[in-house]
């Protein structure tokens, strides 16, 4: 693509002779590392460094073209924007030749649910012999291909060039989880998305956000941004959650709403939950059915009523959504039991706010006849103010309770701890700063009919100490140490 073309109408700050103008793009980059001849450069002013400083190497290293926010005593054409990201989002968009006008797009936002919800709905649209997308907390899976990621949402750059990817493999659906830094960070400026879901909305990453209004409102942009340029998009809402109201006057799109306990358009009732399963009636827009799912607890109920409902939306029969469901096995990390014939349950669980971590000790405590011993921490460098939140939940539910370290990154993990258990008294719990000692501590006392729960890393195949990540699997080391138990 010409230079002259991937700039076409964007207001900017601009040196281009006309030689300049047809200079031929063909890579878009933002980091310098990634910088190939006939790379056009985004300097993005980032939190750890400026991608300023790294204009010279990125010329160095063949870039042809940059657009940046200051002028740059570089020899190649630069053009100076506002906001290098917003204009990045735009022009990624344009490179990539608009892919999401080209699928289906679901995004689905909230707390809590993101990953659970957009992995249910790949189920059920795979079982329409659909061909699906998905960018995730886990990964960036395109259809049967699985790509590893950094973040959650990932920058626009790499988002519009995965749905490119996504189009050229005939993907027809996109699910995609939205998290709140990507919508306050505009990594999703230019997405044409048809269906939002909005799951709940509970404190967590308040060191980013501030306050949870501000919080909210980074949430609320996905719908706000969504249906006010033609017809065709739906905008989904958890009813029972309480800012659900808010949500709904801030979109023009059609809505949607779903629950339990409020009257809405796809509704559970007559829940029951079991260990094994949850089973319930289903009733969109006042047609029922009886569903049966290997998901459990009621915070999975809500996860597959904002699943169904964009499902119903996209013309997937009531009938092929019931099949769906119940060959749902479940979702790696998320209430998993990790099962070696052992007479005790143990479940490794992605609970790291302190909505989840209560959501998953209540679901236990319903099925539990003997003991409840759980084993969390809290992730370094994150949001603090739920740590001694969360330590009330689970000394409040549990019989015992380990804390121990969850991605303690660049903090000290005994302060995380003092922080988690501040509000405590000394023999409500018991503190093993090392997560692989505390899992063995807890099979080792674990007994007939308890049940485990080991919370916060879920599918995570890391611990991050410092600034690097060792190999380390909850549940790896549960089957390890179920296995040193038996011997
Ligand atoms: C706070 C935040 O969002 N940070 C994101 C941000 O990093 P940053 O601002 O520190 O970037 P930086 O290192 O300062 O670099 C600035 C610029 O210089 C460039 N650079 C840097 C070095 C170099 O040699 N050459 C070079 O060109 C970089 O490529 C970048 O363009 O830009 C990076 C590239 O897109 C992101 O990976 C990074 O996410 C970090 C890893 C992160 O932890 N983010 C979290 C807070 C986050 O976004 N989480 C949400 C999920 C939350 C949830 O699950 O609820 C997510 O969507 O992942
Ligand atoms: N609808 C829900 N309401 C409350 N808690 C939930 C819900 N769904 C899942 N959980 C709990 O939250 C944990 C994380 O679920 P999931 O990974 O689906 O959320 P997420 O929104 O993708 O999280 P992240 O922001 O980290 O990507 C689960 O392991 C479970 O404990
Ligand atoms: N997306 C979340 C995941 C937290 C998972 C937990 N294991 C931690 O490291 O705090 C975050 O990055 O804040
Ligand atoms: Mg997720």
């Amino acid at each position: 693509m010409k230079l002259s073309e991937l700039l076409h109408g964007i207001r900017g700050m601009n040196t281009l002779n006309v030689k300049e103008a047809t200079v031929d793009i063909h890579h878009i980059e933002m980091d310098s590392r990634e910088v190939r001849p006939g790379t056009l450069f985004f300097c993005i002013n980032g939190y750890t460094v400026d991608g300023h400083d790294f204009a010279q190497s990125a010329y160095e290293k063949g870039a042809v073209a940059i657009v940046s926010e200051r002028p740059l005593d570089v020899p190649i054409p630069v053009f100076v924007v506002r906001d290098t990201k917003r204009t990045m989002a735009q022009l990624s968009n344009r490179f990539y030749d608009h892919p999401t006008k080209k699928l289906q797009l679901i995004g689905v936002t909230g707390t809590n649910g993101k990953t659970s919800v957009t992995h249910i709905l790949e189920q059920l649209f795979k079982g329409q012999n659909r061909t699906t997308g998905l960018i995730g907390t886990m990964y960036t899976k395109i259809d049967d291909v699985y790509i590893e990621t950094k973040n959650t949402t990932p920058e626009s750059l790499v988002l519009q060039q995965r749905f490119q990817e996504m189009v050229d493999k005939q993907v027809d659906t996109a699910l995609m989880e939205v998290s709140s830094h990507a919508l306050h960070l505009g990594r999703v400026r230019g997405c044409d998305f048809d269906i939002a879901i909005f799951t709940n909305l509970s404190p967590d990453h308040i060191d980013y956000h501030q306050s949870m209004d501000h919080y909210m409102y980074a949430k609320s942009l996905l719908f706000s941004q969504l249906g006010n340029t033609y017809e065709g998009k739906t905008a989904i809402f958890n009813g029972d959650d309480q800012v659900a109201d808010q949500l709904i006057q801030m979109t023009t799109a059609d809505i949607i709403t779903y629950g339990i306990k409020k009257q809405a358009d796809v509704m559970a009732s007559n829940i029951r939950a079991a260990a094994t399963g949850t089973t319930f009636t289903l009733t969109v827009f006042g047609e029922s059915i009886e569903v049966q799912t290997r998901l459990i607890g009621l915070f999975n109920v809500y996860n597959v009523l904002a699943a169904v409902s964009a499902a119903y939306v996209s013309n997937i029969s009531l009938s092929a959504i019931q099949q769906g469901l119940e060959s749902i096995e479940g979702i790696a990390g998320r209430f998993e039991a990790i099962d070696s014939g052992q007479d005790f349950a143990v479940i490794v669980d992605y609970a790291h706010t302190p909505d989840s971590l209560e959501n998953v000790l209540k679901t236990v405590q319903d099925f539990a006849n003997n003991q409840i011993r759980v084993v969390v921490g809290c992730g370094g460098d994150r949001d603090k103010t739920k740590r001694p939140i969360m330590g009330e939940i689970a000394v409040k539910y549990a019989d015992e309770t380990i804390f121990t370290s969850d991605n303690p990154r660049t903090e000290d993990p005994n302060t995380i701890l003092q922080e988690m258990t501040a509000g405590l008294d000394r023999d409500q719990y018991r503190l093993i700063v090392d997560r692989s000692e505390a899992i063995h501590y807890a099979m080792k006392q674990a007994k007939t009919n308890d049940i485990i729960i080991i919370a916060g890393k879920g599918h995570e195949t890391y611990q991050e100490v410092g600034r690097e990540r060792t190999h380390f699997d909850d549940r790896e080391v549960a089957r390890a140490a179920l296995k040193e138990r038996i011997k």
